[in-house]
């Protein structure tokens, strides 16, 4: 059996040396999913399960010549943006998404690190929202990032509603804002709001700490069925579904906040 039409699926985001999140949590996600998966690096990171010990941006004319060996052989199907770190890079790679006309663009807007280190400068917040989202279908935020990208404090559903309005005349179509920091305490709520759309996600929220790369993984997987050929809701869906699974058998590895498990979707559905 050839492979010939599969579907290739790029991840733009920085490098996690321990493995659970960034571009080694993205390329895990979209080989379990069945599309072929591609990355350029935005940044290595020295990072293990108890933090971040180092962060090193490549210059962006490094990851501009990543985009441009892909874009001139291996057009992808859809691609997401993981850690982009500052506005030269976010800039550098709006400009080879415009010229290579990338559609089905996921943003996953990576500000902060679980133990609190930055991936993105905050003067590169703006270049985000005006260079970058409007050329996206979906943006993921977790909620810090939504109060950050919308400049409002999320409290309330309504608020939530009133963060995705403001998110969604940036000019991206969809956004997604995860429920993983929210306070339900049986749930895990994510929402994604469209112009004409507000689909609830809802799942048991797990009791653990083993949740490093949960938001890479997500948007991960988004990417990877829109690869596919998925409408945008039924990519969350399965997005929802496989980090769930990931986070309820998790792998028990690493001192701090462990890895989820890559491989438990794929055992959930044989
Ligand atoms: N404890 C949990 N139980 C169940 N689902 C969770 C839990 N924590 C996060 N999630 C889910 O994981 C996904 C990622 O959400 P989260 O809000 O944690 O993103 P994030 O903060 O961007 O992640 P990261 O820490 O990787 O940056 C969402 O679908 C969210 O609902
Ligand atoms: C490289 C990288 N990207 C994203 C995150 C967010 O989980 C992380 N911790 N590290």
């Amino acid at each position: 059996m050839g492979y010939g039409n599969v579907a290739k699926v790029l991840t733009i985001a920085g490098s996690d040396s321990g493995g659970g999140a960034g571009i080694q949590a993205d390329l895990k996600t979209f080989q379990e999913l069945g599309v072929y998966g591609m990355s350029a690096i935005t940044a290595v990171t020295a990072q293990n399960t108890t933090g971040v010990h180092g962060v090193y941006p490549l210059p962006p004319e490094a990851v501009a010549q990543q985009l441009r060996a892909i874009g001139d052989d291996l057009e992808p199907q859809a691609l997401k943006t993981g850690m982009l770190f500052s506005s030269d890079i976010i800039e550098t790679v709006a400009a080879q998404v415009r010229a290579y006309g990338w559609r089905r663009l996921v943003v996953d807007p990576v500000m902060i690190a679980k133990g609190g280190a930055s991936l993105l400068r905050e003067e590169a917040v703006a270049a985000l929202c005006r260079s970058l989202l409007p050329l996206a279908e979906v943006v993921t935020p977790n909620l810090p990032e939504a109060e950050t990208l919308s400049g409002l404090t999320i409290r309330t559903y309504a608020d939530r509603l009133e963060a995705a309005e403001r998110i969604l005349a940036y000019g991206v179509k969809y956004v997604v804002i995860k429920g993983g920091h929210g306070e339900e305490l049986d749930t895990s709520v994510d929402v994604l709001y469209g112009a004409d759309t507000v689909v609830e996600y809802a799942a048991p929220r797990v009791a653990t700490k083993q949740t490093h790369g949960t938001g890479c993984t997500f948007a991960a997987a988004i990417a990877a069925e829109l690869g596919k050929g998925a409408s945008v809701r039924d990519a969350v869906s399965v997005a929802k579904s496989f980090v769930q699974a990931a986070i309820e058998h998790p792998l028990g590895i690493g001192s701090g906040h462990g890895p989820t498990n890559h491989w438990a979707y794929r055992e959930s559905v044989r």
